[in-house]
């Protein structure tokens, strides 16, 4: 007899593969930050971050193992069933996954695609738009200074003015540049965030304007 070796792949496998991914949310609201704020967004919010920022906001993410395996069908159907076609994939981090598969299959329905990323792990995907938002708890991979469409840097303290300029520096020169208040320290941030601005008028400011509407 021979050994067939037609077994079926593996959860891990399947998500090794892109073709199925730890999804911890996923919903239709309007796009807080960056180039797009304001816009209608369907957000899928993958599970899994390796990067530890300190500040987080959705620290309940980085434990990928918690967060329920969907096929990339069953994704992208949900997301059809809203009327914008506008897609933020985020997380976690969503680079630690190969997003082709998610990323064609969005196209072929007729999706804009745009990522929220920390450039943390190797690039991939299919996107229209990409937001790099790099952080000092984990380098950025190579790969992601040619595809950041928008550089938006968190600011937390003073130091992370020197860290924006260097990314800056490692862009595409027409790649968009912002500076975004860390929420628990905005109200001392944001001035020094309007100064900086005002005097290097290359640079522009991102609000989380969600927070302030208070929707998701
Ligand atoms: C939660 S992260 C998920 C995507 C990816 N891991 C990243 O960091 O870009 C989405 C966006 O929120 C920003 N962010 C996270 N926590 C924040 C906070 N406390 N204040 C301001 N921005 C924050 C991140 O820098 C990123 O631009
Ligand atoms: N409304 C809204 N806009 C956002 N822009 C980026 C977000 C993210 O967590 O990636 C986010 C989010 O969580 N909500
Ligand atoms: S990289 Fe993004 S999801 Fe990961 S800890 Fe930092 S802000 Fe949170
Ligand atoms: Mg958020």
């Amino acid at each position: 007899m021979h050994t067939l070796d037609l077994v079926a792949p593996t959860t891990a496998e399947l998500v090794a593969a892109g073709l199925q991914l730890p999804v911890m949310e996923a919903f239709y609201t309007i796009q807080g930050e960056g180039r797009f704020t304001g816009h209608p967004a369907y957000f899928i919010r993958l599970g899994g971050c390796d990067v530890g920022c300190v500040w987080c906001d959705v620290k309940e993410s980085w434990e990928a193992a918690k967060w329920p395996v969907l096929s990339i069908e069953k994704i992208v159907e949900e997301a059809l069933a809203n009327p914008g076609r506008l897609v933020v994939i985020t997380g976690g981090e969503p680079l630690m996954y190969n997003l082709d598969p998610l990323t064609q299959l969005l196209k072929e329905k007729g999706f804009t695609t745009n990522i929220e990323t920390s450039g943390a792990h190797p690039y991939s995907g299919d996107f229209d738009w990409v937001c790099f938002s790099p952080k000092k708890f984990k380098k950025p991979h190579p790969s992601i200074y040619q595809k950041a469409d928008e550089l938006k840097v968190v600011i937390y303290n003073k130091s992370d003015f020197a860290f924006a300029e260097e990314h800056a520096r490692l862009v595409n020169p027409v790649c968009e540049l912002r500076l975004q208040p860390e929420w628990s320290k905005a109200q001392k941030m944001t001035p020094e965030i309007i100064d900086y601005v005002k005097s290097r008028p290359n640079w522009k400011i991102s609000l989380q304007t969600h927070k302030f509407m208070d929707i998701p």
